[in-house]
């Protein structure tokens, strides 16, 4: 086969394009930014801490089994004097990354107000990831993996601890959110349900992420 006809064949399996809504979400501070600027661009930019004022948009494809999905992703304010205008995008979100900062119980324990509010306004559908972002930073650690997984398991929503600075398990987040929501987009009667949970976890094994922290 030429390069052109293999060019052309992959093309046709490139089907359908699906446009989806994802909105970052927590604490001022947490990294939601940061988590955003790390899956875009591939960079931490480390220094002074300028928070989002209202909100933030960054489109970024990513393909899922020959299917591309386009997220909108929109970055919030944390800050409480902004919360009206959050309140607003969650409408319109297929999907939540939902941010705590492992160095801060607050930001932890400020997530069940977010939980209760994202069940407020976002469409009962919507699928909600739980990060617990700066895992980096061990030595400071206020909140431990275990209380994140307890939590995510609570609230029944699929739950990994990112870095911004070091990038790990910041694609994995996105992929994982892309993936679930293209599944339920395209969705071929031959192929078994996708399940985020599993695999979020073979996919922390293949990459053998967890020994970092
Ligand atoms: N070490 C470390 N620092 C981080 C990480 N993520 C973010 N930071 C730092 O934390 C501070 C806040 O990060 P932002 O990304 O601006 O936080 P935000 O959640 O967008 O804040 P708001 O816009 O106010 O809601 C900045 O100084 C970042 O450099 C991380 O994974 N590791």
């Amino acid at each position: 086969m030429s390069h052109t006809v293999i060019a052309l064949h992959c093309q046709a399996l490139i089907k359908d394009n699906i446009v989806r809504a994802t909105i970052l979400v927590g604490d001022s501070g947490v990294g939601k930014t940061s988590l955003l600027v790390q899956f875009d661009q591939g960079k931490f930019i480390p220094g002074s801490f300028s928070a989002t004022v209202g909100i933030g948009f960054t489109n970024k494809v990513v393909t899922v089994d020959n299917v591309k999905v386009k997220l909108q992703i929109w970055d919030t304010a944390g800050q409480e004097r902004f919360r009206s205008v959050t309140h607003a995008y969650y409408r319109d979100a297929h999907a939540l990354l939902l941010l705590y900062d492992i160095t801060s119980k607050s930001s932890f324990d400020n997530i069940r107000a977010w939980l209760t509010e994202i069940h407020e306004y976002a469409q009962s559908d919507v699928v909600i990831m739980l990060l617990g972002n700066k895992a980096d930073m061990s030595s400071d650690r206020a909140i431990r993996r275990d209380e994140g997984e307890r939590l995510a398991r609570e609230y029944s929503v699929p739950f990994m601890e990112t870095s911004a600075k070091t990038g790990v398990n910041v694609d994995l987040a996105f992929t994982a959110v892309a993936k679930e929501l293209k599944h339920r987009a395209v969705q071929h009667p031959s192929e078994p349900k996708f399940q985020i949970h599993e695999y979020i976890e073979a996919q922390k094994e293949k990459s053998g992420c967890c020994s970092y922290f």
